[in-house]
Order: structure tokens, then sequence, then C-alpha cells
């Protein structure tokens, strides 16, 4: 431990800072058996229970009934898909059920107001939603998507604008693979909001829906979705371990995020 010697070397810590609590646990307490010190060094680690931030309790009970008109909302235009796809009606709705355990959420992002607008400033960089679908409610502009094919580079991103009356549907990863990509991830990120949007805040709210934990990333058979060609591997790893090898690898630059699917379908 650097002694009091080291610390006559640099100027004091100022006393006026605002310092994080920490507790101070003695090793040598602890390698004599101290339950007192034990005790300390469990409390210190020990994570305290997880709760909702204030003004998501106390909206709970809209929380709940957002949660389950846009589910309702997801089943109408999964159902649309299933017919188009010439899947049995349910199907892909079956497969990130409300009431099973899984990471779906909603989440709100707030833009502050900039009064000299950095119109290049990336608030949420460039990515596809890796679950089953997203609805995204959004009244000022901001979101860019990247047209499938279209090179990374800034003028090809282009503007969504918000619709009264629209809500955004992204289609995620997850579906992507398991349609053998005959459905399309789309690429996108959150820009400065174009023009005068850019001087007030801006607000998203996002229904991210993720499939059950148990569910197979197993490619779903039937309809237009493509057999698995000649050599090519099943992907059967449970959602879970899928979606946290895809995360790790795009965190590591393995995997580079970008617009996804989109085959041509194989007829049967
Ligand atoms: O705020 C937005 O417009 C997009 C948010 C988004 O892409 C996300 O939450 O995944
Ligand atoms: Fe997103």
């Amino acid at each position: 431990m650097p002694t009091p010697r080291y610390f006559a070397q640099a100027p004091a810590f100022p006393a006026e800072t605002p310092v994080a609590r920490l507790p101070t646990i003695s090793l040598q307490g602890l390698q004599s058996g101290s339950s007192t010190e034990g005790h300390k060094l469990f409390e210190a680690c020990n994570r305290p229970p997880r709760t909702n931030a204030g003004p998501i309790e106390s909206k709970r009970t809209q929380l709940q009934e957002f949660i389950r008109h846009c589910s309702a909302a997801l089943a109408v235009i999964l159902g649309a898909l299933d017919g188009q796809i010439g899947l049995e009606q349910g199907t892909l709705a079956a497969l990130s059920p409300l009431d099973d355990e899984s990471e779906t959420s909603v989440r709100l992002l707030c833009s502050p107001p900039q009064s000299a607008p950095e119109y290049d400033r990336i608030s949420l960089g460039g990515h596809t939603d890796i679950g089953t679908m997203t609805i995204l409610f959004h009244v000022v502009g901001g979101l860019q998507i990247l047209p499938d094919g279209k090179e990374n580079v800034m003028e090809n991103w282009e503007y969504v604008r918000p619709e009264p009356g629209c809500a955004l549907v992204n289609v995620g990863d997850t579906l992507v693979e398991w349609t053998g990509e005959l459905l399309r991830s789309s690429l996108h990120r959150v820009m400065t909001a174009p023009g005068d949007q850019a001087l007030v805040q801006r607000q998203s709210v996002a229904y991210l829906v993720r499939p059950a934990q148990k569910a197979s990333m197993r490619r779903i058979r039937g309809g237009k979705i493509p057999p698995l060609s000649e050599g090519e591997e099943e992907e059967i790893r449970p959602v879970n371990e899928w979606a946290g090898w895809r995360s790790r690898q795009i965190m590591l630059g393995h995997l580079k995020p970008q617009s996804r699917g989109g085959n041509v379908a194989v007829s049967e």
C-alpha cells in the first residue's frame, strides 16, 4: 500500500471535493478470520435490490398498459408476416410471448436541446436491434437509416421523418436469423435533429421485443423461408447465448453492425 511518505510527495486531495463513501476493510482482519471484517466485505460487494427509477415506478400502470398495447399491435404485424411467409398463424408471435421471461424492454431516450446545433453529432451509434421487432415512437427527427448496400459514410445516411399517427417498426436480428435472412433488419442511428428541431428536446420511446429466453435461434422451417444450403451450419444456440455472443463480437469489432437479410425467397 502507498505509505504517507508517498502521499507527502503530491498535493493533498482537496478537502472540499465531494467524494464517494467507500468502506475500508482490513486485509489482516480477513486473514485472521474476523467475522466483522468479513461481514463488512460482504455488505460492500452485495448488490442492493434493483429498482426502477422513480418516474418509471410512478407510471408503472401506464407502462404496463403501453406494453400490452404494443404487444397486441406487434402480434398483428407478426401475424401478417406469418401469412406472407406462409407460416401457420401465430408462429412468429409465439416465439416472443409477453408472459415468458425475456429481455424485452422499453427504452426512453432524451436528447437535450442544442442552442448552437452540431448537426454531425451522433447521440446513438449505428446498430441493428438485436431482438424480434421494435416499435418506435418519436415526434422530433434525428433517426437515420443506412439504406441497404450503401457504404457507411456520412452522406449515405438518410433521415426518417416522424409522421403524426405513425410509429416506426424495425425488424430485429433475431427475426432475420429465424427466417434465414428472408426478412431484413436495418442499420439505424440517432443524430442531432435537422434544422430548428435541434433547438428543442428530443424524446423517443422504443418498445424492444426480445424472444423468450428459452427460445432457440434455430431457423424456422416452412413457407418461403429458405432451407439451409448444402454444408451450411444450423444455428442451434439458445437466444440468450446467441445474443450475448453477437453483442460481444460487435464490441470486439469481429462483427460489423450492418443492415442484414432480405434474401430473394426460395420457393417451395
Ligand atoms: O431514438 C430513436 O429514434 C431510436 C432509438 C433506437 O434505435 C433504440 O432504442 O434502439
Ligand atoms: Fe435501435
